[in-house]
């Protein structure tokens, strides 16, 4: 089941983002850590990725150096033409307030601001006018049409995570990236957003990239990218849930 990486974004114009020869190092001297040791992958446009490994693999260094959030020791990070790491701070935050879009385990979403202004937020910080007929058909996808009015508080998680959700997708960024997103959520409501990040991809084109421990929750994806010790250790495409799992514990067991 598990195949060669895919090409990376300089020889595959098919990569919304991508590493090349990536590597993080935290610390110096003996106490320094490889976090990332040369991590070399595409991520395809308009199709959902999960990445996955052991704890300490590198999965959270690799998404923030993907997402500019932080920044690697060597290699470069290609989102579309773009390489983040030559990049002022300046570009990096505006690359990622308008080509990259978030969705977090903790949804981070403004308790102040209502669900409509949270979703509408990423553009009004643009300035930027939503395209009305997108922004309605996906608050009617994701089943917010009825809470739009509502404070974070008075929402449940899912419908939170729902709202995190239209927040990423409505300004068709680039790629959104998913820390853990159903990690706070009961296994219905998180069954729910993984259905809709697989569904953006599928019948919205958008790219999506998600960290996630849960072998149920990768199953949803179209393709699997282990790490293992910050190093590429094999991909799954049309992921099972037993394929996962199977290379995860090989991984866990050094095979
Ligand atoms: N800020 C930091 N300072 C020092 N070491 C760090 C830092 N962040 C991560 N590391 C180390 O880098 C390695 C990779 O960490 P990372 O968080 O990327 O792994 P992970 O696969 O996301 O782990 P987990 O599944 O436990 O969340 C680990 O050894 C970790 O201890």
């Amino acid at each position: 089941m598990q195949r060669q990486p895919t090409p990376v974004a300089s020889r595959d114009s098919l990569a919304a983002v991508a590493a090349v020869d990536l590597v993080k190092v935290y610390g110096t001297g003996d106490t320094a850590v490889r976090a990332l040791d040369g991590v070399t992958v595409g991520f395809e446009r308009g199709r959902f990725t999960a990445i996955m490994g052991p704890s300490g693999s590198g999965k959270s260094t690799l998404m923030h150096c993907l997402a500019g959030l932080d920044t690697a020791t060597s290699g470069q990070v290609l989102l579309g033409g773009t390489d983040l790491t030559t990049q002022p701070d300046k570009v990096l935050t505006k690359a990622r307030r308008e080509r990259i879009g978030f969705v977090f385990q903790s949804f981070n979403l403004l308790p102040q601001l209502t669900a409509a202004a949270n979703i509408t937020l990423p553009l009004d910080l643009a300035g930027r006018k939503p395209d009305t007929e997108f922004q309605d058909r996906l608050i009617a996808t994701l089943g917010l049409a009825g809470r739009l009015g509502h404070l974070p508080s008075e929402l449940s998680g899912g419908q939170q995570q729902r709202v995190a959700l239209a927040r990423a997708l409505v300004s068709r960024p680039e790629v959104v990236f998913a820390d853990e997103p159903t990690g706070n959520l009961d296994s219905r409501a998180g069954a729910e957003v993984l259905a809709l990040l697989r569904d953006s991809a599928r019948d919205l084109g958008q790219t999506i990239v998600m960290v996630t421990h849960d072998p149920g929750a990768a199953a949803y994806a179209d393709r699997v990218v282990m790490l293992a010790d910050g190093r590429l250790a094999g991909e799954i495409h049309a992921p099972t849930i037993a394929a996962v799992t199977d290379a995860l514990q090989s991984l866990a067991a050094g095979r």
